[in-house]
């Protein structure tokens, strides 16, 4: 893949077109038809959708039916988001502060959860709400992430379904950063509401997923040739479910490998906490095994960001979804961190084509970046770390 000798550590941002993925994509090229179109092409572009459907939808153990090809975990978040509340309009939605943007924008009227330090949605507090529930006649629809995309803290999403279907709710994961780095199942906790990306996984940019569980209130926001049964109109974009398939087809076959960059990461950690008073958020909770938030008081994320990156390792500040933009994190704001420590934060994040030897030098990057500004005063070798 590499176009650039960086050593990427931008995963969670978007994942390096895998190999598997780009083959899919270039067959998917060759059939040049509408998948609605009757004839032997068309027929063909067709199957490829459906063969695409089905290996989306199975990764998350659901019917093909259920799934709905999108532009995006963007606009799949913002298909059920409205489309739900189209359909039961009197649903009051509830979301955690550390959710991404593009869930948080389209529920403004939301009630915020209580957020632990560690940057998960607090159990107990939803359980109170819930049993004292102040909406009398409206039915509760919690929205909540499988994983984070800055912290990688994992969400109790299981124990929350349950409390919420006992409240006679609904619940919505956006599990975009879930999928290909943990495994994830609607039949987990009956999950009503699910949103995928492609790009998060080695497949394209341009291409997402929802599901809907068969029965559970939706109505189509994108109107016109009723493409998708209807769910979302628009000629398919059957190149991008082609990579986006092969690239979860994959990614679920390394499943077990992924997990082993956990040990590296926390190695990694550990040699920064020995030489610099690092705070490393969401440490203590369950996390994806590619990510790494961490931050230092008196060390700007975007000194740090730059710095890496003329050393040649490719980290972000904050979310890099709303790229570029130097911001005050609304995840880490979510978990209570002082603005001094959070405008520190820097995200690295790992994936298919990460080498061992890229903690090490993310490492060494890192380090320079700290001592430079007189942060660390001295770094010992890697023997000693
Ligand atoms: C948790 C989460 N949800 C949704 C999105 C948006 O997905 P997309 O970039 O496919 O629109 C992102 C992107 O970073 C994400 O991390």
């Amino acid at each position: 893949m590499a176009k650039f000798d960086a050593i990427y550590c931008d995963y969670n941002a978007t994942a390096p077109l895998r190999p598997q993925a780009k083959d899919a994509m270039i067959a998917a090229m060759d059939i040049g038809a509408n998948p609605s179109s009757v004839h032997g092409q068309g027929r063909a572009a067709r199957a490829c959708l459906e063969n695409a459907r089905e290996v989306v939808a199975g990764a998350i153990g659901a019917c093909r039916e259920d799934l709905t090809f999108t532009s995006g975990g963007t606009e799949a978040n913002a298909a059920i988001l409205n489309g739900i509340r189209l359909q039961e309009p009197l649903l009051m939605p509830i979301v955690c502060g550390f959710e991404h943007d593009a869930v948080l924008a389209q529920l403004p009227d939301a009630i915020k959860a209580q957020v632990t330090p560690d940057g998960l949605i607090d159990l107990e507090w939803l359980k109170e709400l819930l049993e004292n529930w102040p909406h009398e006649g409206r039915q509760p629809l919690l929205s909540l992430m499988l994983a984070n995309n800055e912290t990688g803290a994992i969400q109790p999403v299981e124990a929350a379904a349950n409390l919420i279907h006992e409240a006679d709710g609904l619940i919505h994961c956006d599990a975009v950063q879930g999928v290909g780095k943990m495994s994830v199942s609607v039949l987990d906790g009956e999950i009503d509401y699910m949103t995928l990306s492609g790009h998060k996984v080695g497949g394209p940019s341009g291409i997402g997923a929802f599901y809907v569980r068969a029965g559970a209130p939706f109505k189509a926001t994108l109107l016109g040739g009723g493409q998708e049964l209807g769910r979302r109109s628009g000629t398919q974009n059957l190149v991008g479910a082609a990579g986006f398939a092969a690239a979860v087809d994959v990614s679920l076959q390394d499943l077990e490998k992924f997990q082993e960059f956990a040990v590296k990461r926390d190695t990694l950690e550990k040699r920064l906490k020995t030489v610099a008073n690092v705070t490393v958020f969401a440490e203590n909770v369950p996390r994806l095994a590619n990510t790494s938030c961490l931050s230092v008081e008196g060390l700007r994320a975007e000194t740090q960001v730059m710095a890496m990156d003329l050393a040649g390792v490719a980290v972000s500040s904050g979310s890099a979804c709303s790229s570029g933009k130097v911001k005050q994190s609304h995840v880490l704001a979510s978990m209570g961190v002082a603005q001094e420590l959070s405008q520190g934060a820097i995200r690295l994040s790992f994936g298919w084509a990460s080498q061992d030897t890229d903690f090490d030098k993310a490492g060494d990057a890192w380090l320079q970046a700290a001592q430079r500004k007189g942060i660390n005063m001295n770094i010992p070798n890697k023997e000693t770390a």
